[in-house]
């Protein structure tokens, strides 16, 4: 599928393939159909199948975000994003806590691999609060952590952030459409709020003004998976 990354005002889900088995993703995509049209990949799939899996995703018509989170010295990022850039992805993530020279360099790897591919700067997880903050001996509230982090990304020349959907409002305050705004931590209401911390419905999370949500356990843990992603869908599109 071409690329089709999200016009500003509309916002699109984005359904994490958390799963522990390559058979029970494919079927769960195979449900879904055509209504969902981004799948990520993260750590606990990518380790486990590898670059070839990510090709049996996209070969599936989904567009796809790797969830990475690279986040080590420049040379050793850049390198990886090289490798992992030559894949059908649309989306790659990194740590922007690696610092501005880690994402100058990331940016210009991902623009010599690839183009098209967009580069996101993870801020602060969505399962982090004050108190989570305050034990890493961050003296900053979690939208001061983002905002500050958004800033360094920019100057770095990043276009795309993940954060959570209670930053985004300020982000945009402070620099317009410049990023493309992807945010985990969404629960539709009644849903388990797990591990995460800083959550919203999907239907807040667009009207604060997300370019995309990203839901994994209310989708693949609900009863009826095509159901909750049809019902998060129709949430979007109100
Ligand atoms: O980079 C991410 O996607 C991410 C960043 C973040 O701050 N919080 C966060 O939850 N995520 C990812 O988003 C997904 C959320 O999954 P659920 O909590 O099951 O909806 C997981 O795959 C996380 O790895």
């Amino acid at each position: 599928m071409t690329e089709t990354l999200q016009s500003k005002n509309s916002c699109e889900l984005i359904l994490a393939l958390d799963i522990e088995e390559r058979e029970d993703a494919l079927a769960l995509l195979a449900k879904a159909g055509p209504d969902l049209k981004w799948a990520k990949i993260g750590l606990q799939m990518f380790t486990k199948y590898g670059p070839d899996y990510v090709r049996q995703i996209a070969d599936l018509g989904v567009n796809v975000f790797l969830d990475l989170k690279l986040h080590d010295i420049p040379n050793t990022v850049a390198k990886a994003i090289e490798s992992v850039g030559k894949l059908p992805i649309q989306m790659l993530t990194i740590h922007t806590c690696g610092g501005k020279e880690m994402m100058q360099w990331a940016v210009r790897a991902q623009e010599n691999v690839n183009p098209s591919l967009q580069l996101l700067g993870v801020t602060v997880l969505t399962s982090m609060d004050q108190s989570s903050l305050d034990l890493l001996g961050i003296r900053q509230s979690p939208v001061e952590r983002v905002t500050h982090l958004a800033g360094l990304a920019k100057d770095a020349g990043m276009t795309g952030l993940v954060c959570s959907t209670h930053e985004v409002k300020t982000i945009r305050e402070a620099h317009g459409d410049h990023f493309q705004l992807i945010t985990p931590g969404v629960r539709p209401a009644g849903s388990a709020a797990g591990d995460q911390k800083r959550i919203m419905t999907p239907a807040q999370a667009r009207e604060v003004g997300s370019n995309y949500i990203v839901v994994g356990r209310p989708i693949y843990g609900a009863e009826d998976p095509a159901a909750a992603v049809a019902a998060i869908n129709a949430e979007l599109n109100a």
